[in-house]
């Protein structure tokens, strides 16, 4: 049987109310809801501001055909969303990915970002890329990869990233479309993760510390 050396979470519901976009009261009683100290963006306000920045992207790409391309593995729920968010045109749009790592299981970057399966050359040259983030904290992973477009060839890279962080910034960037600026703590759900937990929760939240207090 499997032992896990994580702190057994406290029993206690979550009542999101101090950022704007909370608000909705989490009565779960399972594991991972119990982990959350406070909802930072419920459901309803990730929908409906995805949504907008989705026509708001159609948009500005209107005759172009993007090269969308998400950052595995943060990136893929909001990028789900987000690509259904954007009014079919004629010229569509083309989903890739690309993975990029450098926390592990940790809430603080290891400072090397390791990419693998990027694309070819070939399919970037001439392109209009668009690099769909789920999270700019110290930047690092942004930059990496929109420089590894640009050497590629592509015709113009933009930055679209659900949060941001811009009080941990250690390299400067500035995404092109962002959803939501989020204050300096460490956030979970939506796609976002502590060591590959917590993706899947529908809304976004803050990890409470002794979650990851024993491991940083
Ligand atoms: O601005 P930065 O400090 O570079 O942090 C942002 C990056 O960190 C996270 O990736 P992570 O390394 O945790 O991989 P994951 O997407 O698989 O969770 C997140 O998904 C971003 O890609
Ligand atoms: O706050 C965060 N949460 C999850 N993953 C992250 N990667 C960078 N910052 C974060
Ligand atoms: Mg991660």
């Amino acid at each position: 049987m499997a032992v896990s050396t994580r702190p057994a979470p406290c029993i206690r519901s979550v009542t999101g109310s101090a950022a704007a976009h909370s608000g909705a009261m989490v009565t779960s009683s399972s594991t991972l809801h119990r982990d959350i100290d406070e909802v930072l963006l419920t459901q309803e306000a990730l929908a409906a501001r995805v949504a907008q920045l989705g026509r708001q992207i159609a948009a500005d790409y209107a005759g172009r055909r993007p090269l969308v391309v998400g950052t595995l593995k943060g990136a893929v729920v909001f990028m789900a969303d987000l690509v259904r968010a954007m009014e079919p045109t004629p010229e569509g749009l083309q989903l890739e990915f690309v993975r990029a790592s450098s926390y592990g299981a940790g809430t603080v970057s290891s400072g090397k970002v390791a990419l693998s399966g990027t694309l070819a050359a070939a399919d970037v040259e001439g392109r209009h890329v668009l690099l769909v983030e789920d999270i700019v904290d110290s930047g690092r992973t942004a930059v990496a990869l929109l420089e590894h477009f640009k050497a590629m060839g592509a015709a113009s890279v933009a930055l679209v990233s659900l949060l941001s962080k811009p009080s941990r910034r250690t390299v400067p960037c500035e995404p092109d479309y962002l959803c939501f600026e989020v204050e300096d703590k460490f956030v979970v759900g939506y796609g976002l993760d502590f060591d590959e937990q917590y993706r899947s929760l529908p809304y976004v939240g803050v990890l409470r510390p002794e979650c990851y207090s024993s491991v940083d």
